[in-house]
């Protein structure tokens, strides 16, 4: 098996499920600035409550490292989460919100179903299944940074500027080529047509759950309609 562009192969393998993640309709409202307020800001209070929990997973790729080399590229995964969460705490500060709240918030359960998902692919499976599990959130971000960074262009007050700024930024998109590089190089040591087929379904789940993950956004705004106003 061509195990070169593993990563592109999985991704292929699992398009539909990936479309509407990165696709989906809190993408566009947000790339066109119309997404509401109430709904982003759900959204970014249960995304801090994820990065603790993806901060754990890439600890775990660490625990799972043969290598010094997988070690380093895990650290590197972890200290990206750990300043991208600097992102939320700047933003839910104008609302008024401090880290202390966000992390007494109850986590919603899309947030427990998509972390504690990665982490059982982890505690259950090898490096590769690992980061196969965590590659739709570092690669997605990447892939939807790159496609609304042009809004920002078009439109200098564009409400989302700075979320989209983070996720476009040279660092993200670096922290990215280097997870689809390393998947590559982990795939390449031992890949088998049934090994293919389990990386795809957790890459497949990963995005599904992404997907639902943009979706609660919506749906905890509509259950707490005083947050909307
Ligand atoms: C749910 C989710 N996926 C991916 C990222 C990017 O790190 C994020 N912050 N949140």
């Amino acid at each position: 098996m061509n195990t070169i562009c593993a990563f592109e192969r999985i991704k292929a393998a699992a398009i539909e499920d990936w479309t509407r993640y990165v696709d989906h309709p809190f993408i566009r409202q947000m790339e066109a600035g119309t997404l509401p307020e109430a709904v982003f800001r759900q959204y970014l209070i249960q995304d801090y409550l994820f990065l603790i929990q993806y901060a754990r997973a890439y600890a775990l790729a660490i625990t799972k490292s043969r290598t010094l080399e997988d070690m380093q590229i895990a650290r590197a995964g972890l200290n990206a989460i750990l300043d991208e969460m600097n992102l939320h705490v700047r933003l839910c500060e104008r609302w008024g919100l401090r880290p202390e709240q966000l992390e007494h918030t109850p986590e919603h359960t899309a947030t427990v179903a998509y972390t504690r998902y990665v982490l059982d692919c982890g505690h259950t499976g090898d490096l590769l299944d690992l980061q196969v599990a965590l590659a739709p959130c570092m690669i997605g971000y990447a892939e939807i940074g790159r496609r609304l960074a042009p809004a920002l262009l078009a439109n200098p007050e564009h409400p989302y500027r700075e979320w989209i700024s983070e996720y476009a930024s040279d660092g993200f998109q670096q922290a990215a080529q280097a997870a689809i590089a390393h998947i590559d190089r982990l795939a390449g040591q031992a890949m088998t047509e049934a090994r293919f087929a389990q990386l795809v379904t957790i890459f497949a789940t990963a995005s599904r759950l992404e997907a639902d993950f943009w979706q609660m956004g919506f749906d905890l705004a509509a259950d707490t309609p005083c947050l909307q106003r």
